[in-house]
């Protein structure tokens, strides 16, 4: 399977650097044009464009977005029509819905496929198969250390530098949530689309500095019965918003394409 991974930052470093470890590395990053002359220090060759990823016998059967919602809005629909599988981490974009009505009928053109990657989050199994007897009911709460709210709206609502107790910077739903926290809700918005949707899924969010893990929660009630799941994600050591389970379900989705069995 030939890759391109899209984002060289947290997530895409430990991607790229899995890859390589497994044998099969990256085959191309697609990058923003200014990062085009850098040189390559990866040794990975660089693209600008979709339409400049590598086509015919060797070309690149499977798109990694690891980027954030810039990438998935810029190249989403463009690498899916061209045929080319893609998997994202960048969740929380879908909540905008011209967006998603946009790839939807992009990956139906080309006959692709774009995956969401768990993420930092767990129980989307669960979630989805709840669903389908009837939720009633889904709550969200995400919990993290001051560092990991920064750069997003969580520093316009609260003096991070200064909290000496957890408190809560967002309520509201899950849709508002993904578009108002792009770098923090994508787990916001991996629960809307397996359970009740981006309207229906309440969601809290917290930035405590008692805490040095992030602490993701779901909550889930339906017909299926209950369901409480909790996870204490380290970060990943260059960025503190983003857990390292993100960048692991990652590979995991992939590695999940090269099985004959799988979850
Ligand atoms: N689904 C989930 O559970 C999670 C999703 N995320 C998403 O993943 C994104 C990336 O996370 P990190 O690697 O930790 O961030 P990071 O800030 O360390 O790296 C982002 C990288 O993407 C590149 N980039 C940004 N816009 C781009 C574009 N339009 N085209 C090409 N490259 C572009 C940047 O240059 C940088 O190298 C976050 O912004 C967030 O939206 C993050 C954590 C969890
Ligand atoms: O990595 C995490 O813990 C969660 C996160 O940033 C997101 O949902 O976007």
């Amino acid at each position: 399977m030939k890759i391109g991974i899209i984002g060289g930052g947290a997530i895409g470093c430990f991607v790229a650097q899995r890859l390589e470890a497994s044998g099969g590395g990256a085959q191309v990053r697609l990058v923003r044009p200014e990062r085009l002359a850098e040189a390559a220090g990866d040794g990975v060759p660089r693209v600008a464009r979709v339409a400049d990823l590598p086509d015919g016998p060797d070309g690149i059967d499977l798109m990694v977005d690891c980027a954030g919602h810039a990438a998935l809005i810029d190249y989403g629909a463009q690498i899916l029509e061209r045929g080319i599988d893609l998997i994202t981490v960048s969740v929380g974009a879908l909540a905008d819905r011209d967006l998603e009505a946009d790839l939807a009928a992009a990956a139906r053109r080309g006959g692709t496929q774009l995956h969401l990657a768990s993420g930092a989050i767990g129980a989307l199994d669960c979630l989805a198969a709840a669903k389908v007897g009837g939720l009633s009911k889904v709550v969200y709460t995400g919990r993290k250390p001051p560092a990991g709210w920064r750069g997003s709206l969580a520093e316009e609502r609260l003096d991070l530098a200064r909290l000496v107790q957890a408190e809560r910077h967002f309520e509201g739903t899950a849709r508002q949530a993904a578009a108002l926290y792009p770098k923090n809700a994508n787990v916001a918005a991996a629960v809307a689309i397996a359970g009740v949707g981006f309207d229906e899924t309440r969601v809290e969010l917290l930035a405590d500095p008692g805490i040095s893990a992030n602490i993701h929660e779901v909550t889930a009630s339906g017909v299926f019965g209950a369901f409480t799941f909790r996870i204490e994600g380290k970060a990943l050591p260059d960025n503190p918003r983003s857990s390292a389970l993100a960048a692991m379900s990652v590979i995991s989705a992939i590695e999940r394409r090269r099985t004959a069995i799988t979850t």
